[in-house]
């Protein structure tokens, strides 16, 4: 059983459980997110996310195709695609969709708590999955990483603050992401996420999550450790923003 949470983590929590399992035939080779992040040099390694809205205020409902297609045209190394529907407006068939069509890496952006929704995250083609070290206890942040693994995908943990790094780094994670936004309160700390992503060894991948609206926040963050950088409210508002972020 996930961790004890309150108010809406609770419930999105909830949701996950009985999510069902999606049965079908991968379609699409595995793009390796490390391979992408490590081989990026000139350029910013720039994972863009397809989010319609969001409980920080976000509401954008774009056409997916026509945004993935474009992030991928300009430059992104990655796609994020929220599949979680009931606070982000996303969707298994989102993920689908994208799969269709970019050749870099898909992040599965949800709040995964079951095997279930790793099968479904390779069946439908992501490349990563995102595992929050806030929601899961150590035995299954552990499980799940392994069970991902074990398909050939990746997996992103997320830390948001001192204590889930602390966690993170008893184990060989090689990509830890760092989420400026606090889950629960959903406010967006840069300078907390700056001090996270220094104490962060160097033979782990880094990413910086949430908040990022310009090429200076991107610039801050790289000289803190950060190696790519995931960018959803600023990309969804005006997608032409990759031009001057790449
Ligand atoms: O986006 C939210 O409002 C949010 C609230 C609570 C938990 C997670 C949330 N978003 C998921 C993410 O981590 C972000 O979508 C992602 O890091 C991109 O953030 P941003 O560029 O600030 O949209």
């Amino acid at each position: 059983m996930p961790r004890y949470l309150e108010g809406w983590l609770a419930d999105v929590v909830k949701i996950s459980l009985s999510r069902e399992r999606i049965n079908k035939v991968r379609e699409r080779p595995i793009y390796l997110l490390s391979k992408f992040i490590k081989s990026t040099i000139d350029k910013n390694a720039i994972i863009a996310e397809f989010k319609r809205k969001s409980p920080s205020g976000l509401n954008e409902n774009r056409d997916l195709e026509e945004y993935v297609k474009f992030m991928e045209e300009n430059g992104a190394i990655g796609i994020s695609v929220l599949t979680e529907e009931k606070y982000f407006g996303g969707s298994y068939s989102d993920l689908e969709n994208a799969a269709k069509i970019v050749k870099i890496p898909i992040l599965m952006k949800d709040f995964i708590v079951t095997e279930k929704q790793i099968d479904t995250a390779f069946n439908l083609g992501a490349d990563a999955i995102l595992l929050i070290v806030k929601i899961l206890t150590e035995r299954e942040l552990i499980n799940l990483y392994e069970y991902a693994r074990n398909l050939g995908l990746e997996a992103i943990v997320e830390v948001t603050d001192e204590n889930d790094l602390k966690i993170a780094l008893r184990y060989d994670f090689n990509i830890i992401g760092v989420n400026a936004r606090n889950l629960s309160s959903l406010e967006v700390n840069i300078r907390n996420a700056r001090k996270i992503l220094e104490m962060i060894p160097n033979d782990r991948i880094k990413i910086a999550e949430s908040g990022i609206k310009n090429k200076e926040d991107i610039i801050e963050l790289k000289k803190y450790g950060a190696d790519a950088f995931l960018i959803g409210t600023t990309l969804m508002k005006d997608p032409n923003k990759i031009k001057e972020l790449i």
